[in-house]
């Protein structure tokens, strides 16, 4: 785990090897310590180099121990060896120093960095403070603020970068473990004292105090109190006040969460489908250039996402005067995107034109044309007659039925969709929807290309809204049904925001536009105009609130209009026209309090994220999890819908649910499903058994 070899004579070379990321692992951490001893023993040897295998130092403590009892030699007294050893201890940094990793290296006298390496302590996104020493030796070696902002932000820095802040005392083009070597040669014997950043004053600042302040209103408190110590303390009392903080975190629901949701993004990489697919046994064919077809908004985001990861692209739009606006909105995209970036925009990946001829030679489609199901249709059948016949042909489309429009071209097999979500270029998420009849080299192909692009590809089948939106739907619902029983856009939002979500259900639907769903409904047959009594509020059977609809024949579309569930100008419209629906429809006001608004808007969501589990749409609640943290606003630091259930308790979910249902139960939604019901019968077990519960038919359709 941690490999000893004596180089160039008198350099003890430690490597540390625990792929994929050399973590700090027990093991690892008893191999450090057993080799820092060994070459402080060895007569021979006059200082020593720490790198990693594989061209990457190290990764940071071992995140998947720490929901364990600790085990092997702790991290802290390990650096404080290599730091107080008697010989020169030079860091080799390749590929990433992060968290316990940079720690590492702060121990060490001499850090060489290699120019492509990136260095940062990122345990804030983690829910946990840098507390291998990051927090006392990071502000006595680059001064307070910018420790703290890297601290508490958890950035990376690249090796340019962390040099011109000093973290680093060297960057080099070459191998950067050779340099090293030479280094550590060339330092033998000399004094260590001023080498040791434990020992250093921490650089004077001016105004610490209203720094420290302002951090505090901003960030994560517990970093800035330790940043502190580390401004005001010694060094010995400095670190048993990061210990004492980091015990305060170590176990909170927010770091499990944010530490399971690091390995919820990574593990939906490994996709299946219920038809037996596999990313590990699908080979992804290469997209070198790609079509975009339709200039919207989604068209542009589109565009500008698939150029920047390096493809080619044929931008298609039918309308001149679309055409013209788009080529200046993208244009301006890339040149927005460059500047943040400190690069130049690439000139001439992207060519325009208003014929559809123009895709003939592209590897990979997408569609992005008006969400009508005629008017894709027919694009569809044209793509199909006008593209090369190994070309991947793909709808973004939000909630159309994918089948169908396979069913519309000669290789059905070839036909996904890639769902993405505005704006197309700077969110994360991406949805890859499989049909009943996508091979599994078109799912691979579309799954890597999401990640080219620098996206969280999920896989998902093929049924209406796909997971995403299939589960907004439920929570909308609710949403509408809380309005009508008495509560009021800003208490519902209250509620949500106050959870952690960014914006609440009713400011998200306004800056979407109330008018999308309206269409939506109405092409389901739902909306409907002038209907009056009680039949006003039931649809095909259920419980249903037109409130949506109403306010859009209202004109009241949102932020787009000027004015939706909130009102953008001073309008008392909105709480009247609330007030009198209500009456008309016979409804008692009452008081709904937090609790009941976040029970019924999220459990339905959960409870439709079980059905959408238990119909095998998407293969574990990882996918879920990562379609709601990235694409729906869900607060991070509460692992996404599906952990949420498992930190509250499955029977908890499960009885609340009933309760309102009982209440409700004109809402079948609010009835746990049978695979809630299922795990609550087999004693709740934690998330990472549930997939073994879930079995079953996947076609929704
Ligand atoms: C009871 C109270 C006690 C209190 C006691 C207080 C004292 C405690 C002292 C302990 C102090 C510890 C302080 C240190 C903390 C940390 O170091 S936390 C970890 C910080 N590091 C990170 O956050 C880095 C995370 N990793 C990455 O950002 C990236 O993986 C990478 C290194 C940049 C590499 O990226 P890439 O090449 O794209 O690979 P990935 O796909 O992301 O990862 C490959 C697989 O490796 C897994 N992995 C990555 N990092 C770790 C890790 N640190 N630990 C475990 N596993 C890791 C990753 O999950 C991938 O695997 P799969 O999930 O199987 O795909």
């Amino acid at each position: 785990m941690a490999q000893y070899t004596r180089v160039s004579g008198s350099v003890g070379l430690i490597t540390l090897q625990n792929p994929p990321v050399n973590a700090l692992s027990a093991a690892v951490r008893l191999g450090i310590g057993e080799a820092v001893q060994r070459a402080l023993g060895d007569q021979e040897v006059q200082s020593v180099v720490i790198c990693g295998q594989n061209g990457l130092f190290c990764g940071g403590a071992d995140i998947r121990e720490f929901g364990k009892e600790m085990t092997g030699p702790p991290l802290v007294p390990m650096i404080h060896a290599i730091e107080a050893a008697t010989k020169p201890v030079v860091a080799a940094i390749e590929g990433s120093a992060l968290g316990g990793g940079l720690e590492l290296a702060l121990g060490c006298h001499y850090r060489i960095s290699h120019c492509k390496a990136r260095l940062g302590l990122p345990e804030v996104t983690l829910g946990l403070l840098p507390a291998a020493g990051g927090t006392q030796r990071l502000p006595r070696l680059i001064g307070v603020p910018a420790a703290l902002n890297l601290i508490t932000t958890g950035h990376h820095v690249t090796a340019a970068e962390a040099l011109q802040l000093g973290i680093v005392d060297q960057v080099t083009e070459h191998n950067a473990v050779d340099v090293a070597v030479k280094f550590a040669l060339s330092v033998t014997g000399k004094p260590l004292h001023d080498r040791r950043v434990s020992s250093l004053e921490c650089p004077a600042a001016p105004d610490l105090d209203s720094l420290f302040e302002e951090a505090m209103l901003k960030v994560r408190v517990a970093c800035v109190q330790a940043v502190r110590a580390a401004a005001t303390l010694p060094y010995a009392r400095g670190m048993e006040r990061e210990k004492a903080l980091m015990a305060t975190l170590f176990g909170s629901g927010q770091a499990r969460a944010l530490q399971y949701f690091f390995f919820a993004q990574r593990a939906v990489g490994r996709w299946s489908t219920p038809g037996g697919a596999r990313w590990d046994t699908s080979q992804p064919r290469p997209v070198r250039t790609a079509a975009v077809i339709g200039l919207g908004t989604m068209g542009r985001g589109i565009t500008v996402a698939l150029a920047q990861a390096g493809l080619s692209v044929v931008a298609v739009e039918t309308q001149a005067k679309q055409l013209t606006e788009a080529r200046k909105a993208v244009a301006g995209m890339l040149k927005r995107a460059a500047v943040r970036r400190g690069t130049t925009p690439e000139p001439g990946s992207i060519t325009y034109s208003d014929q559809l001829q123009a895709a003939a030679r592209a590897d990979l489609v997408i569609e992005a044309v008006f969400e009508d199901m005629e008017v894709k249709e027919t694009l569809f059948r044209q793509l199909s007659a006008v593209c090369r016949p190994d070309a991947l042909l793909c709808t973004n489309t939000s909630s159309l039925d994918v089948d169908h429009l396979a069913s519309q071209t000669r290789h059905p097999h070839l036909v996904l969709g890639m769902h993405f979500f505005a704006p197309a270029q700077a969110m994360k998420l991406l949805e890859v929807v499989y049909g009943a009849r996508s091979s599994p080299t078109a799912v691979a192909t579309a799954m890597q290309l999401g990640k080219t692009m620098g996206k969280v590809s999920v896989a998902v089948g093929n049924c209406r809204g796909f997971a995403g939106n299939r589960m907004l739907k439920r929570y909308l619902e609710q949403a509408f049904f809380l309005l009508e029983e008495g509560a009021t856009p800003e208490g519902v939002d209250r509620a949500l925001e106050e959870f952690g979500f960014a914006m609440g259900v009713f400011r998200m639907s306004d800056l979407s536009g109330l008018d999308v769903g309206w269409r939506v409904r109405k092409a389901e047959g739902l909306a409907q105009s002038g209907l009056t009594g009680p039949s006003a509020r039931v649809r095909q059977g259920r419980r249903y609130s037109p409130l949506g609809d109403l306010l859009c024949e209202h004109q009241r579309f949102g932020q787009k209009s000027g004015r939706g569930w909130y009102q953008y100008e001073p309008d008392p419209w909105l709480h009247r026209f609330l007030e009198e629906y209500r009456a008309r429809h016979g409804l008692l006001p009452r008081r709904i309090d937090q609790q009941e608004v976040l029970e019924r808007c999220l459990f339905v969501l959960i409870n439709e994220g079980f059905q959408i589990l238990e119909d095998r749409i998407v293969a574990g609640p990882e996918d879920i999890d990562a379609i709601y943290v990235l694409g729906y606003g869900w607060p991070r630091h509460r692992g996404g819908p599906m952990f949420y259930a498992h930190m509250v308790g499955l029977e908890r979910v499960a009885q609340r649910l009933e309760h309102y249902h009982q209440a409700h139960p004109e809402v079948p939604y609010l009835q746990p499903c049978g695979l809630l019901r299922r795990l609550v019968a087999s004693g709740s077990p934690p998330i990472h058994r549930w997939r073994r519960a879930i079995a079953g038919p996947h076609s929704q359709l």
